[in-house]
């Protein structure tokens, strides 16, 4: 027992070098049995004793041969038409053919993997119309590029506007049949099966469907279409099969056999069914036995006539029939050169993107040294994050200094405390803020806590600013200022004789003593503004009264 699907022609490895018409599909005396399980037939009251169909409910395993030894060859450039009666096993010889039903009996070769427009498109009921397109094209060996671009092509062919999204189950079985028909007919085949319960829709749909189908069939290597209008066979086919309760019993020209299977018809017989229980009819076209030998194909020997036996050759150098074969032969050509081509163009553009990958990884290195990779640090060499230095303190032992001239200097006691420094140095200006950049006492040691500083007393005031550095080069920076006092010069007044107060002398009161300013630690700021110097409060001199003596009676100043 073989199918179709693991028996692929063995001549599709050799070329035909002859313009003989190479064989597409052989059937070689193949059967097919389907196994139903059937009930209702009344049993006698014997076998209701004796037989197993009683204990199953009267259900009994029965064999229904659809096929029984059906043997033809079919060669490229042919488009034959199968007819028979209801039943006869037209469906289930393009099944087989498919690979659906694997024979029973017998074999098919198939040069390419035949196509049956409409039944084997793989459709699930519960999937969208649009996504049972993605996955019919795809089953129909579409890249899934390939099938996402002709999604809409195929969706506007069916005419089913926004149903394409609604689940298939909820399809009428026009719809699914016009679905089943455009994803089926969205690809060129080599062997197209056709069968005639296609043409459904609307009238304007099934001449759409037509015309697609003529376009098929002009592009495939072999057609074979099952039809009960003869007049259509007519029209397309050159040669005819007629099927007979699972038997071929004629294969010949069109309108020979199909001359005999009208007048059959017309007079079947007397039972109903398409008169299968008719006798077999006579036919002058009786097909001819293939016993068809593989090997005989392989080893490129001559196809006509022989072991092979193409029945219907006859029909097969038709005019019609030599230029479809022609027409086959270059679209063959054609693909083959276009996978070639694919295939070379595929490799060049691999080959530039590696090369082009290779100089800029080079460029990229030469010009730019390596950058050490973040994710892996090596903990030998990394040094440990330093602390950022930080001033605790910063403050001068004095606020004002006295100042006996413009000219004068003195001395100022700076004291800080300092963390996590590496150096320190202090600075004086007006508005400094960063004593590293002009100091006048650098590289302190980070244990010093203090130093004596000079105080110019030719400014109003002085900022003294320290900044202290840590090992990364962190700098901070607190300032204060101390602001210079200078002696009050004072007018000499021109003494008047003060006249006598008639009211007893008031003692003066005492001055007022002004505690020294408060030392206090001055905030790390970037920068304090001077403060005015506060002048001295000036005593005016004191008077002493004229005393007058009563025993000389003389007043004494
Ligand atoms: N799935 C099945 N299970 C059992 N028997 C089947 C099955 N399919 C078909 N048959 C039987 O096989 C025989 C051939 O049927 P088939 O469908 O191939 O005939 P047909 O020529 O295509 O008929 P029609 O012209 O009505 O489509 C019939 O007797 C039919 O009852």
């Amino acid at each position: 027992m073989a199918s179709v699907t693991d028996l692929l022609l063995p001549g599709t490895r050799a070329e035909s070098t002859a313009d003989a018409p190479r064989p597409m599909i052989v059937a070689d005396n193949v059967h097919v049995n389907y196994r139903v399980y059937a009930s209702g037939k009344r049993m006698t009251t014997r076998e209701s004793l004796t037989s197993l169909r009683s204990f199953r409910g009267g259900r009994d395993l029965q064999t229904v041969p659809a096929l029984r030894g059906v043997s033809f060859t079919a060669t490229e450039g042919e488009s034959i038409g199968v007819v028979g009666h209801n039943g006869s096993g037209k469906s289930t010889l393009f099944r087989a053919m498919t690979g659906l039903i694997p024979p029973s009996e017998g074999a098919i070769y198939a040069r390419d993997r035949p196509v049956l427009l409409g039944v084997n498109a793989a459709l699930v009921p519960e999937l969208s119309g649009e996504n049972n397109i993605r996955l019919g094209l795809l089953a129909m060996g579409f890249s899934p590029e390939e099938a996402a671009a002709r999604v809409d092509e195929i969706a506007d062919f069916a005419e089913l506007n926004d149903f394409i999204y609604h689940p298939m189950r909820t399809y009428s079985s026009g719809m699914g049949a016009r679905l089943k028909f455009a994803i089926a007919s969205a690809k060129a085949h080599s062997i197209l099966l056709i069968d005639e319960a296609l043409a459904v829709g609307d009238r304007r749909f099934r001449a759409k469907s037509e015309k697609r189908i003529n376009e098929l069939r002009d592009s495939a290597g072999l057609v074979m279409i099952v039809s009960h209008s003869t007049g259509s066979l007519k029209q397309t086919c050159e040669r005819v099969l007629w099927v007979h309760k699972g038997e071929l019993i004629a294969d010949g020209p069109t309108d020979d056999v199909i001359a005999e299977y009208v007048a059959w018809t017309k007079n079947p017989g007397s039972n109903a069914v398409g008169a299968a229980s008719a006798p077999k009819p006579q036919t002058k076209n009786a097909p001819v036995a293939v016993g068809f030998d593989p090997g005989a194909i392989a080893d490129d020997s001559p196809r006509t006539g022989g072991a092979v036996g193409l029945a219907g050759s006859s029909t097969a150098d038709e005019p019609r029939a030599v230029a479809r074969r022609e027409r086959h032969r270059r679209a063959e050509q054609r693909t083959r050169k276009r996978s070639v081509l694919l295939m070379v163009l595929s490799g060049v553009a691999v080959l530039l993107a590696v090369a082009a990958g290779a100089i800029i990884g080079t460029l990229s290195s030469v010009a730019a040294p390596a950058e050490p990779e973040p994710s892996a640090p090596s903990t030998a060499s990394t040094p440990e994050a330093v602390a950022d230095p930080v001033i605790q303190s910063f403050s001068t032992n004095v606020a004002t200094v006295e100042c006996a001239s413009e000219e004068a200097e003195a001395q100022v006691l700076l004291s800080w405390q300092i963390d996590d420094a590496e150096s320190v140095a202090i600075g004086a200006g007006d508005a400094q803020v960063d004593a590293l950049e002009l100091p006048i006492a650098a590289a302190l040691p980070a244990n010093l806590t203090d130093r004596a500083v000079p105080f110019s007393c030719a400014a109003e005031a002085v900022v003294y600013t320290v900044t202290a550095e840590n090992a990364d080069g962190v700098r901070v920076s607190a300032s204060a200022s101390v602001a210079r006092v200078l002696p009050v010069e004072t007018e000499e007044p021109d003494y008047e004789e003060p006249r006598p107060d008639p009211r007893p002398s008031q003692p003066a009161e005492p001055e007022p003593v002004t505690p020294p300013a408060p030392e206090v630690p001055v905030e790390p700021q970037p920068s304090t503004p001077p403060t005015e110097p506060t002048p001295e409060p000036t005593t005016p001199p004191i008077t002493e009264p004229p005393v007058f003596d009563p025993g000389t009676g003389a007043t004494t100043p």
